[in-house]
């Protein structure tokens, strides 16, 4: 299964194509447009979110709720283009307006792609970059991971996002993996920073309105767990097989992410073994589990059956309503950097990125290892690997 995006920022819409979903999967577009809603929330995100109702539309591969097996496309309208048709100028064949020229972006702020990538595109309106380097992008991961959840939930898999920390205030350890998955989900969604921790959110929130006083931005860490999966996905094999890397690749991908972890991640370095590895156990109701999950369900490039637990650090968001201190690429004078409408922190609507785009990859992952061209095909391949391991 792969997927493309396509779309800036503030451009008319974003789009994605999803190619490889097996047919006869039932979508229910309401369920994709619940997860862009709480893409949309979590407290500290900026004025751009008043502006949009992100809402999927579906324009290919679904006919009455079903996927017909052939590509699917969703789009989702960009409700402030209408505020920008002049600036952006898509399907203009004049150059851009001289009298524009004081809308053209020249400050770039650091933290963000705005010097690279307009020294690597040759774009002297740094406007190029930004618009498509936008986490805006992340409507449409997040709608091609919700149908992906849409199919892992037929196969009895969930994948749940949640915030572990925001600027250095840590929630209570929980093990979602142990929890009823729809009573976690509306916890989650409730919660203002998508938070398990009642105590540690209401900090969460005090923090994220000091900074945003302070002209300032904050990020934190945030946890994916998927459970159900069978073992046996991925493969040790070769490099570019190894489902860990798959998934660290997915979660590097976010926007301001800079790190990522599996099971105890880090903390494995000032371990001892006997601390580390998860001693295996079988017992005939469940087959082969383990006493513990310190790995995070993978061992070897594939998963163990065992709940798959990992973790995504983000940087605080580099556009700062206190700029730091930046060069005008028209003068080489220094300046500060430019002040673009922003999120203060985007933790939370980070955790619901991250959901969608571990899910797209197990799914894919599953679609490679148990290939299938129909949904009940599908189904019964997995059932039938989850019977297999536990005999085994
Ligand atoms: C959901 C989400 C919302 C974001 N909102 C903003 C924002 O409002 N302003 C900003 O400067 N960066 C924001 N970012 C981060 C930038 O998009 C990111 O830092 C930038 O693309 C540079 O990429 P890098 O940080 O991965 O190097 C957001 C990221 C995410 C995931
Ligand atoms: C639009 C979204 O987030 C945007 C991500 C973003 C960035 O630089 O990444 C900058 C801001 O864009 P704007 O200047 O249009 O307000 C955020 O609002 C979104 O998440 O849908």
């Amino acid at each position: 299964m792969r997927y493309l995006t396509a779309g800036e920022s503030h451009g008319p819409e974003l789009t994605t194509i999803i190619e490889g979903l097996p047919a006869g999967l039932n979508v229910d577009v309401s369920r994709i447009n619940d997860d862009l809603r709480r893409r949309q929330g979590g407290h500290g995100r900026g004025r751009r979110m008043q502006i949009e109702t992100d809402t999927v539309e579906v324009t290919a591969g679904i006919r009455h709720g079903k996927t017909l097996g052939s590509p699917v496309c969703l789009r989702v309208v960009n409700d402030d283009w209408k505020h920008w048709t002049k600036i952006m100028g898509i399907e203009s064949l004049e150059p851009f307006d001289e009298s524009e020229v004081k809308r053209q972006i020249s400050r770039p702020r650091p933290g963000h792609a705005d010097l690279v990538g307009g020294i690597k595109y040759g774009h002297r309106d740094l406007r190029n970059v930004l618009e498509r380097s936008s986490a805006r992008e992340t409507t449409v991961r997040v709608a091609a991971g919700a149908v992906a959840k849409i199919l892992l939930k037929e196969l009895g898999i969930e994948v749940i996002g949640h915030v572990k920390e925001i600027g250095g205030i840590q929630a209570n350890a929980v093990d979602v993996s142990n929890m009823q998955p729809d009573e976690v989900k509306k916890a989650i969604k409730e919660n203002p920073v998508y938070c398990l921790d009642e105590e540690a959110s209401k900090e969460m929130v005090e923090l994220i309105d000091e900074t945003k006083k302070n002209g300032d931005s904050i990020g934190g860490i945030v946890e994916v767990v998927v459970t159900g999966c069978p073992p046996g996905v991925g493969s040790y094999v070769h490099y570019d097989r190894k489902i860990d890397g798959k998934l660290a690749m997915a979660m590097m991908s976010i926007n301001a992410f800079k790190g990522v972890e599996f099971g105890i991640g880090f903390d494995m370095a000032h371990l001892p073994g006997s601390q580390v590895h998860d001693e295996i156990k079988w017992d005939q109701e469940k087959g082969y589990t383990r006493s513990t999950n310190r790995l995070g369900g993978i061992e070897g490039g594939m998963t163990t059956g065992m709940p798959i637990v990992i973790k995504g650090v983000m940087k605080p968001i580099p556009t700062l309503y206190k700029p730091l201190q930046s060069v005008d690429i028209e003068t080489k004078e220094n300046f500060k950097a430019s002040i673009e409408r922003s999120d203060s922190c985007a933790v939370p609507a980070a955790s619901v990125v991250a959901e969608h785009v571990i899910a797209w990859e197990i799914a894919s992952a599953i679609l490679a290892e148990f290939p299938a061209s129909r949904i009940d095909q599908l189904r019964q391949h997995v059932q039938g690997q989850r019977d297999f391991a536990k005999e085994f």
